[in-house]
């Protein structure tokens, strides 16, 4: 699904206007959608408090302020600045309104009242004063319920990081489509429950205005997930192999290799050192072994065309052998996670240069302290959010990156921007990662592009997680993949 960013938003505002759309009658829809929703969620309120701001998030609130009073609820409308320096539509809107406000520094939370929060929407430029960072505190304290125009004020719609201090909300009511910053944290958790309203700006205005950021979800990869016909014979549906750490650290590549097999792939081998080789066919049946001492022999295998993907890292070990092992694959589709990512943090250019000059055909999976290790000055710049973060990351290497964490991020170096927020929290568990780098390596084996894959894989991480149920363990997670025929 595709998301506006605050910019993109402001964007098909203009693109509206300029087709000759009303922009005070989306105005007006806009606070419509608001005081609709505070009717319906909260038919018992004994006040609507309605804190406006200076710009037109403010103008939303006094549509809304307005349509309540009509509607016939009691309403306490607060002003930040002075209302007679309101301009273009806020200005109408406060002038239609027939409520005489206070200032929002009179504001003080009382039970029993619902707040209105229209104070900053998408203009929301810099860090809240003291003042209002107070305020917010108090109303936050208070605990009675909050409405969100646009967004919660204080997150940004762009990043989701809280500017100072934020509103969190019961409900967020958002137009047209939701904002990045609905989705990733800390802004998920201050928005509550999401309403995305149509206020009448037309589909192909928002399509010119928006650009590479979307919700991830079936309509991003659905097309490209393999599909099983008569004639699929096992080759034909790819072959995976995973690489093994020592006889002591083998259970990552084991998941990985497990979820690999069940995401589709024909046929998955499990690379070992020799002197792990008895202790993972112990464990392992319809995975296969092979000894891989040392890259002499990982080049050998490698002329088997069959190959057709590979993924290193899980329990692999740092160092040396994880650096030779990449150079040899470094042409071939490959899932990097973990150990395999962490090996390159002294010389994270070396891998660049290695992933360089093709197609991006490598998934990078760090999780936050990894995506460090190789983009040190990029995990540092506090000026951009997590988008912004895995674009670049993407740009530099060169691959696929998916930045993991509770709002998972996955980027591709033309600047296509998937955010995940499908994945339950008791996804937070050990091996729940290696089960991840599995799944795509199971879908790039079958040919699926690598940032569909990646974004496949995510996203049937949280499904499979959803469907285990809380309390799952990450050997539980491969048995609840749903099919991929039922993925649209
Ligand atoms: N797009 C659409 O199609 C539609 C959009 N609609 C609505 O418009 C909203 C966007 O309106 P907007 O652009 O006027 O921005 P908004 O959020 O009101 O804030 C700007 C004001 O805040 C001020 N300000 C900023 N940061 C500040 C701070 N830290 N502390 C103090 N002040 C600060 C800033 O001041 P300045 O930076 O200029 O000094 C400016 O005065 C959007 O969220 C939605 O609700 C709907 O009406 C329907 C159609
Ligand atoms: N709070 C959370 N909510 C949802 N998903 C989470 C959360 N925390 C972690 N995850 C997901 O769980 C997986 C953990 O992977 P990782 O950090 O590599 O752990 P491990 O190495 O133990 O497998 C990632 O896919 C990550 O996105
Ligand atoms: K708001």
């Amino acid at each position: 699904m595709l998301l506006l960013t605050p910019e993109e938003m402001g964007r098909a505002d203009r693109l509206a206007a300029e087709s000759g759309i009303d922009s005070y009658g989306l105005m007006i829809r806009a606070g419509h959608a608001v005081s609709a929703a505070f009717l319906r969620l909260y038919p018992a309120a004994l006040r609507a408090d309605v804190l406006c701001g200076p710009g037109n998030n403010g103008g939303d609130g006094y549509i809304a302020a307005e349509a309540l009073k009509q509607a016939g609820v009691e309403v306490a409308l607060f002003h930040l600045g002075d209302p007679e320096n309101l301009k273009g539509d806020a200005r109408r809107a406060f002038q239609a309104c027939s409520i005489d406000g206070k200032p929002v520094e009179d504001y003080r939370p009382a039970a029993g009242a619902v707040i209105i929060d229209a104070l900053f929407g998408a203009g929301l430029q810099r860090p809240l004063s003291d003042a209002l960072c107070m305020l917010i505190s108090q109303v936050n304290e208070a605990a009675e319920p909050v409405i969100a125009v646009d967004l919660p004020s204080g997150i940004s719609g762009l990043t989701g990081k809280v500017q100072g201090a934020a509103f969190s909300a019961a409900h967020t009511v958002t137009f047209m489509r939701a904002k990045p910053g609905h989705f990733l944290l800390p802004g998920r958790e201050h928005c509550g429950r999401l309403d995305v309203f149509d206020i009448g700006i037309p589909q192909r205005i928002l399509e010119e205005a928006g650009g590479g950021h979307h919700l991830n979800g079936p309509d991003l990869f659905a097309s490209a997930l393999p599909a099983l016909t008569a004639s699929s014979h096992k080759f034909r549906r790819g072959h995976l192999g995973v690489f093994s750490g020592g006889p002591s650290a083998s259970g990552a590549a084991r998941l990985s290799a497990t979820a690999g097999l069940r995401t589709g792939a024909g046929l998955v081998t499990l690379a070992v050192p020799p002197n792990a080789a008895m202790v993972v066919a112990n464990q392992v049946t319809a995975v296969m072994l092979k000894a891989v001492p040392d890259v002499a022999a990982l080049d050998e295998w490698l002329e088997d065309k069959r190959l057709s993907a590979f993924v290193l890292g899980p329990g692999f070990g740092v160092g040396e052998k994880a650096r030779a092992f990449v150079s040899a694959l470094a042409s071939r589709p490959l899932v990097l996670d973990a150990d395999g990512i962490s090996s390159f943090a002294d010389e994270p250019d070396a891998l660049f240069a290695l992933l360089s000059g093709a197609d991006p055909h490598c998934v990078l999976t760090p999780h936050e302290g990894e995506f460090a290790r190789l983009f040190p000055d990029i995990a540092a710049d506090d000026n951009i959010g997590k988008p912004e973060k895995a674009r670049r990351a993407a740009e530099r290497a060169n691959a696929i990156v998916l930045y993991k964490g509770a709002d998972t991020v996955i980027a591709a170096p033309d600047g296509r921007i998937a955010i995940n927020a499908n994945a339950p929290p008791w996804l937070a568990t050990a091996g729940s990662g290696d089960v991840l780098a599995g799944i795509i390596g199971g879908l790039l084996a079958q040919g699926t592009p690598a940032f569909e894959a990646a974004c496949a894989g995510a996203w049937l991480h949280g499904q499979a997680a959803k469907r285990a149920g809380e309390g799952l363990t990450a050997e539980d997670l491969p048995n609840h993949l749903p099919p991929l025929s039922g993925v649209s």
